[in-house]
């Protein structure tokens, strides 16, 4: 029988969220610190732990079946892999940034400029598609250190609260994409591989929809039933059940995560009581 070989990061940043996302998927993996490989208990997967940079090109030679990357990696390393799946996490900005004391209009900004980067790539793609020509230091990490020491004028890098570059003294210029974890997949996958992949994927994707929603249970008198209905259309529609209570009812369903609070306010002023809303662990529609 064929195993699927995921690569997720050894250490970093989508480490953990990813291991969270197969201890969710119900897969329990025995791995001891320090090693490298390690082996599903109850599903054929196999794990490796590896640097980011060196997965795309793992997943190009089939050495590994499956990752979970930042769609900026992919971008960077990765064109020929496709996303199989968003996953919700790890979400960052590419940007461009320029000292704060820099009056900047627009890209021009960069015309005959030094530039310091982790992602050559993206940026000389980035740049040429908007007709800029600029210089590149390539640089693994700390980049925002570049313009302090007179490598550069400007970065390219990742941004998400923006604290790093506030602290060395930079600002947002542009940015250049938003990106997230994915899962991505080897353009070499075998067909059965490809069966346990959609397993796999089966699996996440409940997950990641009931991490999007909350259940929600609520009472009301039976005449505004139809009006809370109304806020509150549910998978299919809600159940309702009468209470012991004459005249009142149990009202169950499911509402978006993002919409939660306004959907809580609408429901009290419709006359809902003793409202209880709980995560969902997995949903399948
Ligand atoms: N500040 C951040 N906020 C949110 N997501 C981030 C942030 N920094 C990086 N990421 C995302 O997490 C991924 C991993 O970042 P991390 O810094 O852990 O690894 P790395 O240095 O790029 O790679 P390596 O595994 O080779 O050390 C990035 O590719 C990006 O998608
Ligand atoms: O906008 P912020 O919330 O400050 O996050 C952005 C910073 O996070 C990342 O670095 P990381 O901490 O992963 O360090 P690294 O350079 O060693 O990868 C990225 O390279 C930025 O430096
Ligand atoms: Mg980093």
């Amino acid at each position: 029988m064929s195993t699927l070989k995921i690569a997720i990061q050894k250490s970093g940043r989508l480490n953990e969220d990813s291991l969270q996302l197969l201890k969710e998927c119900g897969i329990s993996i025995d791995h001891r610190n320090a090693q490298l490989k390690a082996t599903a208990r109850n599903f054929p997967l196999e794990v490796f732990y590896l640097r980011n940079g060196d997965i795309p090109q793992y997943l190009e030679d089939g050495v590994v079946d499956i990752a979970i990357l930042g769609e900026n990696t992919l971008i960077e390393k990765g064109e020929n892999l496709p996303i199989v799946e968003r996953l919700g996490f790890s979400k960052c900005k590419v940007s461009l940034a320029v000292p704060k004391g820099v009056d900047y209009k627009d890209i021009s900004y960069f015309e005959g400029k030094r530039i310091a980067t982790s992602y050559t790539n993206t940026l000389e793609k980035y740049l040429k598609e908007k007709k800029i020509n600029a210089t590149f230091h390539k640089i693994a990490g700390s980049v925002e250190i570049a313009p302090n020491i007179g490598l550069a004028d400007g970065i390219c890098d990742i941004v998400s609260s923006g604290g790093t570059l506030f602290a060395n003294g930079l600002k947002e210029a542009e940015v250049m994409f938003w990106s997230e974890a994915v899962l991505t997949k080897s353009p070499v996958l075998s067909a059965e591989k490809q069966v346990l992949l959609d397993k796999l994927q089966f699996r996440i994707q409940a997950i990641l929809k009931g991490r999007a929603f909350r259940y929600v249970l609520l009472n009301a008198p039976n005449n505004k039933v139809e009006d809370i209905i109304k806020v509150i259309p549910g998978m299919k529609s809600p159940t309702v059940l009468p209470l012991a209570e004459e005249g009142w009812s149990s009202v169950h369903t499911v509402i978006p995560k993002d919409k939660f609070w306004e959907i809580l306010d609408e429901l009290k002023a419709l006359g809902a009581e003793g409202i209880l809303t709980t995560e969902i662990e997995k949903m399948v529609l």
